[in-house]
């Protein structure tokens, strides 16, 4: 069997995921695609010569009967109206972060699928298909380092545009944090803290850069989250987990050691498209995987897309008032239960 996708989005990263499903991966074909700039939409189909059919809208690339999975990868506030259709209609869903930009909104996705009564979304949390994260969670989960107390992590991007906003370093960047984390540690989150450190020269005048994110967990870990996305020197991407019994970091991403000049280096990725493309691969090789094998995916679920809606929408809350704000979900339906992701 061959899952035949549709694409909702052909820009940076719906083209990433189109050429991996096209020439990368197994069991996935590219059968249609949209974009609000169809333009965007033809240059990709004639670019990675697909066999594609072109759609005005979301709506009429759902409808088509040859489309068993939609791709989301438009803009984040056009996630949930695509989600839903697809869900009604019974297609399969592969929904790039966020899955949507609200937690009522999630939660609104959460409904159509248990109505619909089988798991049909994933959403795009890759780093849980990271094997450094997958290591990670190996050592905490086999407790070699015993109860986790504390964590320390940094999300650095080497730059970001005019457009991105204070609240976006929660809802764009911290999210892969907010979704790994609790995945990592097996526990829930309690609250959130921000503070504002001295600000970079380096950030536009409306934008707070660097931040810093303390998150508590129901088990009392402490969490240290950087977020700092003028950081000049490239993408880096850190994380260490501080046990009863030892500390366990994240690997480096791995580079060539070079010596001239009387100088010993090693290279620092510049873009989270190099930095994670196996995590990318593996994701959605894995949703096609699963749904050929078992009829559902079984990645990040419609309900970790509410977790990480919640927990955003109270850092965001963090970052306005300054003040510790709680996190609060509603209990997790037994539809939803603690599988939790296999280890890929
Ligand atoms: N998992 C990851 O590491 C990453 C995830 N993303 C997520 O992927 C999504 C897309 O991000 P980018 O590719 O960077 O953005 P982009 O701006 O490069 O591409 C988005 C495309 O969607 C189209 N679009 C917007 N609304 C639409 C609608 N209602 N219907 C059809 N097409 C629509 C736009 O015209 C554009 O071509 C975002 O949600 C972003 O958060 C982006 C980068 C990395
Ligand atoms: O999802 C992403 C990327 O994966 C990067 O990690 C972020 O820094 C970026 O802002 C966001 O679009």
């Amino acid at each position: 069997m061959t899952l035949r996708f549709g694409v909702v989005g052909t820009g940076a990263i719906g083209r990433e995921h189109i050429d991996r499903i096209t020439n990368k991966l197994s069991g996935g074909k590219i059968v249609a695609v949209t974009d609000v700039n169809l333009d965007s939409a033809k240059q990709t189909v004639e670019k990675h010569q697909l066999d594609a059919v072109i759609y005005p809208d979301d709506k009429a690339l759902i409808a088509d009967e040859n489309v068993d999975a939609v791709l989301v990868t438009s803009w984040g506030p056009a996630h949930e109206a695509t989600v839903v259709a697809a869900v009604e209609a019974g297609k399969y869903v592969f929904c790039e972060k966020p899955l949507a930009t609200t937690a009522a909104g999630c939660m609104r996705i959460v409904n159509a699928e248990m109505k619909r009564g089988k798991k049909l979304v994933q959403v795009g949390f890759m780093r849980r298909y990271d094997s450094g994260y997958v290591q990670l969670k190996q050592v905490i989960d086999n407790n070699e380092i015993g109860e986790p107390l504390m964590i320390r992590a940094a999300h650095r991007n080497p730059t970001v545009g005019e457009n991105y906003t204070t609240d976006m370093a929660v809802t764009d960047t911290l999210i892969h944090e907010i979704d790994v984390l609790h995945w990592l540690v097996n526990d829930d989150y309690k609250s959130v803290q921000v503070v504002f450190p001295k600000k970079t020269k380096n950030a536009h005048d409306k934008l707070q850069d660097p931040q810093l994110f303390t998150i508590e967990t129901n088990s009392g870990i402490v969490m240290n989250v950087e977020v700092f996305v003028n950081c000049k020197y490239g993408y880096d991407i850190q994380c260490e987990v501080i046990g009863e019994d030892g500390i366990v970091k994240l690997p480096e991403f791995p580079s060539v050691v070079m010596r001239k000049n009387e100088k010993l280096s090693t290279s620092i990725l510049n873009d989270w498209k190099y930095r994670f493309m196996d995590a990318y691969n593996v994701e959605i090789q894995d949703f096609i995987d699963s749904i050929t094998k078992t009829g559902e995916p079984q990645g990040p679920t419609a309900w970790d897309g509410y977790i990480a809606a919640v927990t955003s929408d109270s850092c965001v809350k963090a970052q306005q008032t300054g003040e510790k704000e709680a996190i609060t979900l509603q209990e997790r339906p037994a539809f939803y239960s603690e599988k939790g992701l296999q280890t890929v």
